[in-house]
């Protein structure tokens, strides 16, 4: 159930993430097209939080944008600041209690008390070091303390909260203590922050709407709203919006280490991060996949629906025919980010749907971004194979997924991937393609164009740029 959690005293002050500061507005109705915009970054649960300046409301449930929201939620929903979430759950299970914005009440004085909310895309490695600092901050102990279990959103709202009101005293301490990834969206009922960690792992963009300011993980959630791009959120900055402006402060020295799997698979292709437009990018790929591994084929096709770009830079690059094999069924996500091996198995069965008279007795070339447990390609050519395909050659837009991911994707143990320790041509025997090959690490980071001591590409290299958690595998030779 949908739970409304109001305060209601009087003034006072990877997932995707949204916010808005917009005197005049009603912004709920914004929050929601921005949060369906960013609906591909997490699709288990959804809220948003918003202020009239006097009082917060905050709204949040499982499910997807258009299962939790309803005309008449987004009518109640009344003020002219807001933020949002799209949950893909890192930490903490995928359940309503962990679902965002996170909400505390502040101290206040008086009668006059406010709230904080906040949201968080990416991931803590130092929980332990953090759930230990609160407990010796305010005695308070967040959930029973076990490795993994504490809620990494939950601990920072806590910590910041410890501050009382003094929002901008408590990110000059906190944030700089945290460890991993977070680009985060936080208000009072009169105040806008957003933050990014110093490697700015996650994006996080800067927009203007009238005379007000929008905050998102991607700039696609500004396209929809009709919000103009500013810029990034430097990595290591603050940004507070209130009602004298907007305000820019340092906490950490940058060091970027942007995500590479941002540009393979994570965000919009509509979506430009670091000045580049991701489509563009995964077209590059897919070019320099056909110059890495050439095959005899008599057509190309895309695994849908993020396999499209780099199929098409393949055919391009290649001369092969582009043609189209399988369909997408328009009203399903994706599979990848759901929670359980069992959710993602059905969802490709779901998903997806050869056309017989498309494939039948050609040699096909079957380009996807990525493959990490395998489910995908597995569950495709199957049906390729069933459907009358006479060959079927594998073409993957980056490395074999070798090492997990601590900072906000969620494949957390090297046991859940399919690559580790097995031969290209053993991945292909197991998925059941006549060929496989994946892009160079060197020739993807070629394509998105910037320089790779400000990439983070850790679940391929095993080289981790950033804190992992201390009971995590290391690569060989760290
Ligand atoms: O090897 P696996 O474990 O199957 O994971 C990799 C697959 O998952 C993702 O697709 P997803 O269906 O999540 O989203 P998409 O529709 O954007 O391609 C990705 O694009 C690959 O197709
Ligand atoms: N994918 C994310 O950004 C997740 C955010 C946070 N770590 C959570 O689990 O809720
Ligand atoms: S480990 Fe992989 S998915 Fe995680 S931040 Fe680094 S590049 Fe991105
Ligand atoms: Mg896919």
């Amino acid at each position: 159930m949908a739970a409304p959690h109001v305060t209601d005293d009087v003034p006072h002050d990877e997932c995707g993430v949204f916010g808005i500061f917009a005197p005049g507005e009603e912004v709920s109705k914004l929050v929601y097209l921005g949060l369906f915009a960013l609906q591909h970054r997490g699709q288990e649960s959804t809220g948003m939080a918003v202020s009239n300046g006097y009082r917060t409301m905050v709204f949040k449930d499982m499910g997807l944008v258009s299962q939790v929201f309803n005309e008449s939620a987004l009518n109640s929903l009344t003020g002219y600041l807001a933020i949002g979430h799209d949950r893909y759950s890192t930490t903490g299970s995928s359940e309503w209690s962990n679902a965002q914005p996170t909400y505390r009440e502040l101290p206040g004085d008086g009668r006059r008390k406010g709230g904080l909310s906040l949201a968080h895309n990416g991931n803590l490695t130092n929980t332990n070091e953090l759930s230990a600092w609160l407990e010796e901050r305010t005695g308070e102990q967040l959930l029973k303390y076990e490795m993994d279990s504490t809620n990494d959103t939950q601990l920072v709202t806590a910590l910041l909260a410890s501050y009382g009101n003094d929002i901008d005293a408590g990110l000059a301490e906190v944030l700089p203590r945290l460890a991993g990834a977070f680009s985060l969206v936080l208000m009072t009922e009169k105040k806008l922050w957003a933050a990014r960690d110093r490697h700015g792992v996650r994006p996080l963009v800067l927009g203007k709407f009238g005379d007000g300011w929008v905050l998102a993980s991607e700039t696609c959630a500004l396209d929809i709203i009709g919000a103009q791009f500013v810029r990034e959120i430097a990595p290591g900055e603050i940004i507070r919006v209130d009602e004298d402006g907007i305000h820019s402060s340092t906490f950490a020295k940058p060091e970027p280490k942007g995500c590479i799997f941002e540009y393979v698979y994570l965000a919009r292709p509509d979506s430009v991060i670091a000045d580049r437009q991701v489509q563009m990018v995964r077209e590059r790929i897919g070019r320099q996949l056909a110059i890495e591994h050439p095959v005899d084929a008599d057509m190309v096709m895309a695994t849908p629906a993020s396999g499209v770009p780099g199929a098409i830079g393949y055919a391009k690059q290649s001369g092969i025919e582009y043609g189209t094999g399988l369909v997408k069924n328009a009203y399903i996500g994706r599979t990848f980010i759901q929670p359980t091996q069992t959710m993602r198995q059905l969802g490709i069965k779901m998903k997806l749907n050869p056309i017989p008279e498309a494939i039948k007795g050609k040699r096909l070339v079957i380009v996807d971004d990525s493959i990490v447990r395998g489910n995908t390609q597995r569950a495709i050519i199957k049906m390729l194979r069933q459907a009358g395909a006479k060959e079927v050659h594998v073409r993957i837009s980056s490395p074999p997924v070798t090492w997990p991911c601590y900072y906000g994707i969620d494949f957390s143990t090297r046991e859940e991937l399919i690559a580790p320790d097995k031969t290209t041509e053993q991945i292909a025997r197991e998925i059941g393609a006549d060929t496989l090959g994946y892009v160079s690490l060197d020739g993807m980071a070629e394509c998105v164009d910037l320089p790779k001591s400000q990439l983070c590409a850790a679940c391929f290299s095993g080289n981790y740029p950033i804190q992992i958690p201390s009971h995590a595998p290391r690569a060989c030779g760290d």
